[in-house]
């Protein structure tokens, strides 16, 4: 049998290498005749360190370069974190699958001397500049004080000391596969923080007439993973929300049943709706919909204009 080769087209941070490779471990256990190489690919995300990034493109800034590359056949797939992945696609590519979630909670890394979030001091300093993050945490304690803290997870953990933080937030998903597991302070409960959408999971991007590769690549798709991403990701489609936004939205599946949490909130945490729905597993897109109609109902969209109003962005990047 003659070699086939696949090419992965991924961001070069180490997060983004180590899920890249994980694909790649996983495809060449699969198929042992299959040569499969990684091409790093800069995004605009990664170039622009010391921009808000909400001024320099707005959705996609993780993603567009390396779909680019796809439509250009230099590259067949792309491995991203799903919660980077906006929710439209360009012409000729699609979101293929998406991989079984590893932990979605958020955690803290917690400056020396702390067990638990709930010592830290009147007015402690948090470092996050994800606005869900940050709402969610000043919703229960008012008197937090947030710092933007920008760069991929070993950066930000530095920050810690760098900056003089009493605690930095991070998604554990992230702080496992880069090894750093010894170091979560605290699990944060989805309860008290709301995940990102599609936090934990990864999602495989490739040409959609590329019958190929995808048939190479569809057993990486988890379907109880797929159905919870999917109704999160509709509900960020209904609001019309960028990664930029405090805007979260949960799913989780048990047998045929999916129970979907979505929430929007101003930046300071004070104005927060919350919703939860169950419904069938085949129902989840329309749930998520459902639900986002139902947040738009009680006044998500005046909360979210006013966040949009405001000079304040999400500058992460993983
Ligand atoms: N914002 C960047 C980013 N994108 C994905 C992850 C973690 C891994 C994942 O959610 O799959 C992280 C790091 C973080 O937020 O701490």
């Amino acid at each position: 049998m003659s070699t086939r080769t696949l090419r992965i087209g991924t961001r070069a941070s180490t997060l983004a290498l180590w899920q890249a490779n994980w694909v790649k471990e996983e495809l060449e256990k699969r198929y042992p005749d299959l040569e499969v190489t990684l091409t790093k690919i800069k995004t605009q995300g990664d170039k622009i360190l010391d921009v808000p990034l909400a001024m320099v493109g707005g959705k996609g800034l993780f993603v567009k370069e390396i779909q680019e590359a796809m439509l250009r056949d230099e590259v067949d797939i792309a491995v991203h974190s799903m919660k980077d992945v906006p929710t439209f696609f360009p012409d000729g590519t699609g979101l293929r699958c998406i991989t079984e979630r590893a932990d979605p909670r958020d955690i803290v890394v917690l400056k020396p001397g702390y067990k638990s979030f709930a010592e830290i001091r009147q007015n402690g300093r948090i470092g996050t500049s994800s606005l869900r993050r940050k709402a969610q945490l000043l919703h229960r304690r008012p008197d937090l004080e947030m710092v933007d803290i920008r760069g991929n997870v070993q950066t930000r953990i530095g920050k810690l000391t760098d900056d003089n933080l009493d605690a930095v937030v991070l998604a554990a998903a992230g702080m496992h596969r880069l090894g750093f597991s010894a170091q979560i302070g605290e699990y944060l409960d989805p309860k008290i923080c709301l995940p990102a959408i599609g936090q934990g999971a990864l999602g495989l991007e490739s040409r959609i007439d590329d019958d190929a590769t995808n048939e190479l690549i569809d057993f990486f798709n988890h379907l109880p993973t797929s159905y919870a991403v999917t109704a999160e990701r509709a509900v960020l489609s209904t609001l019309e929300g960028g990664c930029q936004v405090p805007i979260a939205a949960f799913g989780t599946v048990t047998g045929d049943q999916l129970e979907l949490t979505g929430l929007v909130s101003d930046v300071l945490g004070q104005k927060m709706l919350k919703e939860t729905m169950t419904c069938h597993v085949d129902q989840a897109f329309a749930t998520g919909v459902a639900l986002a109609k139902e947040l738009l109902s009680q006044g998500a969209a005046e909360i979210l204009n006013e966040v949009y109003g405001c000079e304040t962005f999400n500058t992460e990047g993983d």
